[in-house]
């Protein structure tokens, strides 16, 4: 009787640890739609509204994201506009942490620092204001998805004109075909779906 009871717990235990496993590294691809020739032509864009649409999902991917960044000393998230301030302000929220907004060209108040960059699909600028860090503040730089790194690069370019720190990148998405990581600290990116 014993040994029944002792290979049942034993059994139970593995179970639950199988299925710790499997959520560990859920696999949150299917939350994206692949849109061909979108902006431009040769571009397949990954397109994040399905992912939007599913609050179950949306809630996991903020919380396996806040894991991957949980041993980072952080004082800010700086999200990217647009896309990016949906993950940065649900992270932010997560972690508890001020988000701070990197935004095109003409959108904030006040005095601002800029910084223009070339993207997968064109050139852009982005914008911070300059009150916004503290000489040492340690920013975490949040967006959805890296392609050739140029948007994070100007945007950890940004945060060191301030005379803050770049504390590392974390995306949802990451298109490692296009090396990204290359034009950043790549020990210091992470990203919870590659293709
Ligand atoms: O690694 P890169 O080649 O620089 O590309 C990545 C950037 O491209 C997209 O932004 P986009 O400028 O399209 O803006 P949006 O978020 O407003 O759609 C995406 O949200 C990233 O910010
Ligand atoms: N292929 C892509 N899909 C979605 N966002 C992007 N930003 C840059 N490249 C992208």
């Amino acid at each position: 009787m014993f040994f029944c009871n002792f290979v049942w717990c034993r059994c139970l235990k593995i179970k639950y640890k199988i299925n710790l496993g499997k959520r560990m590294s859920e696999d949150f691809s299917s939350c994206l739609r692949d849109i061909p020739d979108f902006p431009s032509p040769g571009i397949i864009f990954k397109d994040i509204s399905p992912l939007l649409a599913n609050p179950q999902k949306f809630t996991a991917v903020i919380e396996a994201m806040a894991k991957l960044v949980k041993d980072k000393e952080i004082d800010y998230l700086l999200g990217i506009d647009s896309r990016g301030f949906i993950f940065a302000a649900a992270l932010a929220q997560k972690l508890n942490l001020g988000m701070v907004m990197a935004r095109k060209p003409g959108k904030l108040p006040g005095d601002v620092v800029s910084q223009s960059y070339e993207l997968e699909y064109g050139t852009a600028t982005l914008e911070i204001q300059t009150d916004a860090f503290k000489a040492g503040d340690r920013v975490l730089i949040i967006d959805d998805v890296l392609a050739t790194g140029g948007t994070a690069r100007a945007a950890g370019d940004l945060v060191e004109k301030m005379g803050a720190q770049t504390a590392g990148f974390a995306f949802f998405v990451e298109l490692e075909f296009l090396n990204g990581k290359q034009v950043l600290d790549s020990s210091s990116v992470t990203s919870l779906v590659k293709f």
